[in-house]
């Protein structure tokens, strides 16, 4: 059975987002993951994670004005010093935090654009080199354009393209099976043929986002095809519940 990391920034929102920590480890969690840590300082979230006992999955460089519709800037012409400058600031967060990986953002931007694509490879490059030298993961999330409309990275073989590109061991794919799911289907052979650049993966059910076993997918069967091929790593329950969080836990001791 993998390895489940609580995403706090869907999960546990009945309590503020300091006191999910120990929410998600009360609940049985030993692993989290969020969108952005950047609206407290990194010392407390890493104190926080820290006396609740559990390790960082993972989160995402910081992705522009979210407030304004901005989702990520790695894709955006002319947004290069905001980008680095995010870069930064990732990396001194997830130093202190202690995340094995980041996730980097495209931002919304036309996908078959050439200034997009020639500004996502420099950022990708600029970011694998800097994560390398910090000894941290870098991974680039497919996200399906009816969550995000006009997200630049659009499509699981774009992204394999991408990350082949840049040719570091470092640099990965964020399998998120809703994502792969409604762009793609397909779910058991893409896990099969792309299980040595996953980086992490993540889950929901499929339309509606909620809790495993509750969509169309068989994720008894995904589980199991995800341990045999060999991921190590945490699957994120990145997933709306339904109806309250630890109302919804019961699908892990079914799975
Ligand atoms: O939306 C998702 O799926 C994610 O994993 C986020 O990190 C990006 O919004
Ligand atoms: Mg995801």
């Amino acid at each position: 059975m993998p390895k489940f990391a609580a995403n706090l920034s869907m999960m546990f929102n009945e309590v503020p987002f300091l006191d999910r920590f120990a929410a998600a480890a009360e609940s049985g969690f030993k692993a989290v993951e969020y969108l952005f840590p950047y609206d407290n300082p990194a010392e407390i979230v890493a104190e926080r994670l820290q006396a609740a006992g559990l390790a960082q999955a993972l989160f995402n460089m910081p992705p522009g004005d979210w407030a304004a519709g901005e989702r990520g800037m790695a894709a955006l012409p002319g947004r290069e010093a905001d980008f680095a400058s995010a870069l930064d600031t990732a990396i001194a967060y997830a130093k202190v935090i202690g995340t094995p990986l980041l996730h980097m953002m495209a931002g919304l931007a036309p996908a078959s654009d050439s200034q997009a694509i020639a500004t996502y490879r420099e950022n990708l490059q600029r970011a694998a080199d800097r994560t390398g030298e910090a000894g941290i993961g870098l991974v680039i999330e497919p996200i399906n354009g009816r969550d995000m409309p006009g997200y630049f990275l659009n499509d699981f073989n774009r992204a394999l393209d991408f990350i082949a590109e840049v040719d570091a061991p470092h640099v990965k794919l964020q399998y998120d099976v809703y994502h792969r799911q409604i762009l793609h289907g397909d779910v058991i052979m893409s896990l099969r043929q792309m299980a040595p650049i996953i980086g992490h993966i993540q889950i929901a059910s499929v339309p509606d986002r909620h809790e495993p076993l509750t969509g169309e997918l068989d994720d008894r069967r995904i589980f199991a095809e995800i341990d045999a091929i060999g991921y190590q790593g945490y699957v994120g329950c990145e997933y709306r519940p339904a109806a309250g969080t630890r109302e919804g836990l019961g699908w892990m001791s079914k799975v």
